[in-house]
């Protein structure tokens, strides 16, 4: 059996569904079958509280009619019901969180985080009095930052009518504060406006680029931090560009904060298939016993993206393809399909695991490494830039932005499987339908993006007179099952969707002398053009390992 993973734009959304309905799935005495577990954080990243109840919430004016980008959401009076005047701000008994946002006028905050938050407000999930705070360089007044988000708030799966007033009603409590990263001063100013804001200040920061990181938290921590609530630290990954400046980032930051109060993000790891990943394999008897060398000619793990850096080179540029996905990502899933059974399904159980797995891994020869940068290209009388054509990109740049590469894990279970690896930049956009896989293999798919699915590839006699074989899809109609989107969670045992130290160290400690050996050797990267398929050498690397890519020989 092959095993494919596949990512590519354009993305879903990375917040979960209900796992109840995975209860229903699993058999009834299997010792991983989930317990049904609450839609709403409760006392990981988020203060405990209960779901706000909807009736308590207060009203904003109504703007029924106007465009939201058009509407002043300035000066907008609050309707408290409790009888308490507008502008009294929260009760001191009443849960407040505060939400600051370092990076805010970049991709990531944009696309994922500020969505990520309305998808927990609109599920009423976050504390009654939230604020949040925007934080960059870049001149913006709060207006401006509520009209950039507002395009990329959508209630998507289950669209209910009072998706624009609860827009509002989110953007309201959005601002915008702009500074530097390692400013006292503006931290301070900031620190003064989360206090207008708040009767209890409790802060969660996430921030990006990682180049920032130590800077930022050192400002927050002496000039911006909660001193009666709590204060917490989402990293976004790459930590580090290897396994010595991810040691001392590590140091650095715990010299303003403790171990519990940072969390490593992986975002793939709260990807809704990728969490099903362990439930599929130990909660479905047809699947645990194939899991293993004995069955599994290869597994293939493919992230590919149909847009290029298109501006976002300021930070590409510094880390490459192989550390934005590669080295957390794309191992993280290895590390999930990979494992041996957990004790349990609790986060502690399945990072041990996980962590075996990755100590177990075979270095990486540069022999079974491609690397790729894409270059411009014109098709149909319209032109796509290269990688270096990005205003904020070197002209010489070697960085990557495409990487295929070939790995071993050495134990009982995996020895002599490939697990092939690629993860591109500006690739084609369109899953290619090409010829069949031999027909004497199944072929499991676990599509996590976009439209989420996994099938298994089994071997039909084609209806007729002769005896000739098709392949057909057992599909699991895992978008059908997916009723409305929940909010991403981050409950008690969601410590599984942050990376552990060891874990990183780990993942440092593949990828470090492979990187170094790239850099110092200035190996240049294969040039593929803008919207293919990438550079001809990852065929290479498959077809030497007997493999030909999921992606481009089937019809994934
Ligand atoms: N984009 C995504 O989908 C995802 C990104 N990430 C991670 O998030 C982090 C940021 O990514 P993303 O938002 O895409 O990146 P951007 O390039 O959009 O940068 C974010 C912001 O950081 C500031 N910035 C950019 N370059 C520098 C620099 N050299 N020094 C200081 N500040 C800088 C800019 O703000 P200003 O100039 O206003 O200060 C910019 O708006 C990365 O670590 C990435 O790995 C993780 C998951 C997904
Ligand atoms: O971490 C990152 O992920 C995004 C892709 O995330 P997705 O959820 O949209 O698949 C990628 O574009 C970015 O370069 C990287 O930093």
């Amino acid at each position: 059996m092959a095993v494919c993973f596949h990512t590519s734009s354009p993305s879903s959304s990375c917040s979960s569904a209900p796992s109840s309905s995975f209860s229903r799935s699993c058999p009834q005495r299997s010792p991983f079958s989930l317990r049904k577990r609450k839609l709403c954080p409760s006392d990981s990243l988020l203060p405990h509280q209960p779901p706000r109840d909807a009736a308590r919430g207060f009203r904003i004016r109504s703007s029924y009619g106007h465009p939201l980008n058009a509407l002043s959401l300035q000066n907008v009076d609050f309707n408290l019901e409790d009888g308490r005047p507008p502008g009294s701000g929260p009760r001191s008994d009443e849960p407040t969180i505060s939400i600051t946002i370092v990076g805010a006028s970049g991709d990531l905050a944009k696309k994922k985080i500020f969505p990520a938050l309305f998808a927990l407000f609109y599920e009423n999930c976050l504390p009654e009095h939230f604020t949040i705070f925007g934080y960059s360089r870049s001149k913006m007044t709060d207006e401006e930052l509520r009209n950039s988000i507002s395009g990329t708030l959508t209630c998507r799966v289950d669209s209910r009518d009072n998706c624009g007033d609860k827009m509002e009603e989110f953007l309201r409590r959005c601002f915008y504060h702009p500074g530097q990263y390692g400013s006292d001063e503006n931290f301070s100013e900031l620190d003064e406006k989360l206090r207008e804001k708040e009767a209890v200040p409790q802060a969660i920061l996430s921030l990006h680029p990682p180049n920032i990181f130590v800077d930022v938290v050192r400002c927050a921590s002496l000039f911006a931090s909660s001193p009666t609530g709590w204060t917490r630290v989402i990293v976004e990954k790459p930590f580090g560009r290897d396994s010595k400046s991810s040691g001392e980032l590590t140091r650095s930051l715990k010299q303003y904060l403790s171990e519990d109060q940072i969390f490593r993000i992986d975002h793939y790891l709260g990807k809704e298939l990728v969490e099903n990943l362990s439930v599929l394999r130990f909660s479905n008897l047809v699947f645990e016993p194939l899991w293993s060398r004995q069955y599994i000619r290869n597994v293939q793990l493919i992230f590919s993206e149909d847009f290029g850096t298109e501006g976002r080179g300021g930070y590409f540029d510094s880390y490459g393809i192989i550390r934005d996905i590669m080295q957390n990502h794309l191992l993280q899933i290895l590390a999930l399909f990979a494992m041996e059974p957990p004790v349990s399904l609790d986060a502690e159980d399945i990072r041990n695991e996980k962590v075996k797995v990755l100590r177990s891994m075979k270095n990486l020869q540069l022999d079974d490494v491609v690397v790729g940068q894409y270059k411009g290209h014109s098709k149909g009388g319209r032109a796509y830039p290269a990688y270096i054509d990005d205003p904020t990109v070197p002209k010489n740049s070697l960085t990557p932005t495409f990487a295929a590469a070939a790995l071993f894990i050495d134990n009982a279970r995996w020895d002599g499987v490939p697990f092939l690896m690629k993860a591109g930049k500006a690739l084609h956009s369109r899953r290619s339908f090409g010829t069949d896989l031999d027909k004497a293999t199944n072929e499991l798919v676990i599509r996590v993006q976009p439209d989420e699915a996994i099938y298994l590839k089994v071997n039909n006699k084609i209806p007729g007179l002769t005896m000739r074989l098709d392949s057909s899809r057992l599909n699991l109609l895992y978008s059908a099952k997916r009723l409305r989107e929940a909010p991403p969670r981050r409950d008690r045992g969601e410590r599984r969707l942050f990376i552990r130290s060891d874990e990183l160290d780990a993942a440092w400690a593949l990828f470090t002398p492979l990187l170094k050996e790239l850099e110092e050797k200035k190996i240049a990267p294969e040039l593929y053009p803008y919207g293919s398929r990438g550079p001809v050498g990852a065929h290479y690397l498959a077809a030497k390992y007997g493999v030909r890519w999921g992606d481009i020989s089937s019809e994934n």
